[in-house]
């Protein structure tokens, strides 16, 4: 399964560019016919203005009509970011997910809200964890403040998930924080990750950090960006996972019952 994640350089409160610049870079990377496509957090407007309900996408109904077109267009899955949806009162953070004829097959509410940034105030979580199925391979999705989870991307990873995409808003200031969760998760998880973050200014002048990877299930890194907006592409073979899992099988060591266990 070929991968492209769009390292988009967002301009804060604009979806009409930002827009813009999602065609411009899908048509880029539809060059090289990856089979998915992956998306930032909240790329239609930065991370994030305020009041957010007065920006926010009503029923996400803009964005899936328009990444509904552009998977179908391109007959290309698309994992398609984070955007702020307002469902009523509530808005969340919620990415939509396409298969190749433009059908949406999964939506995720992000579950952990960055409560540093004021992110609980503003949004509400959802409260499910999602897996989907692209091409016949079962993925999971996880959006920013969610790697630093690791509960949540095990529980994932027992589904046996093959891929976690991971749209992300994560600013420069803790890139050593980003490098290291991503390429934990794979590790201990044995999935591929795909990491898409963004990059541009947030509210608060904040730098958002770039550095959007892709990594193996061995935690080695198959693509890394650097600040600038690019489109990363990689490979993710099937047959890796299968030896990693055969050589090392930590599934099997669990000790479940233990974990529960009240300790001492
Ligand atoms: N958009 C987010 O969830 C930000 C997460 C973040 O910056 C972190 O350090 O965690």
């Amino acid at each position: 399964m070929r991968v492209a994640a769009l390292q988009m350089k967002i301009a804060f409160g604009e979806p009409e560019k930002n827009m813009s610049t999602l065609y411009r870079m899908t048509a880029e990377a539809m060059e090289s016919r990856p089979d998915v496509l992956l998306l930032p957090e909240l790329w239609r407007l930065g991370f994030y203005p305020r009041p957010i309900a007065d920006y926010a996408d009503a029923d996400g109904a803009q964005t899936r009509e328009a990444l509904s077109r552009l998977a179908e267009q391109y007959q290309v899955n698309i994992v398609g970011g984070t955007i702020a949806n307002a469902i009523g009162a509530q808005v969340f953070n919620t990415c939509y997910i396409f298969d190749r004829t433009g059908h949406l097959t999964a939506t995720y509410h992000k579950t952990h809200l960055f409560t540093p940034s004021g992110e609980k105030d503003d949004f509400t979580a959802g409260d499910s964890i999602v897996t989907f199925s692209l091409d016949g391979v079962k993925c999971g999705i996880a959006v920013c403040y969610d790697v630093r989870f690791p509960e949540l991307i095990r529980r994932l990873a027992l589904e046996d998930i093959a891929i976690l995409f991971l749209p992300a808003a994560w600013p420069l200031d803790r890139l050593i924080h980003w490098q290291t969760l991503i390429r934990a998760r794979a590790i201990e998880n044995q999935v591929f990750v795909v990491a898409c973050n963004e990059t541009g200014i947030a509210a608060d002048d904040l730098q958002m950090g770039g550095h959007s990877a892709i990594i193996d299930p061995w935690g080695e890194i198959l693509a890394r960006a650097d600040e600038e907006e690019t489109i990363l592409q990689g490979n993710l073979r099937p047959v890796i996972r299968n030896q990693i899992k055969e050589s090392m099988d930590v599934f099997a060591d669990r000790r479940e019952a233990l974990y529960r266990k009240k300790t001492r």
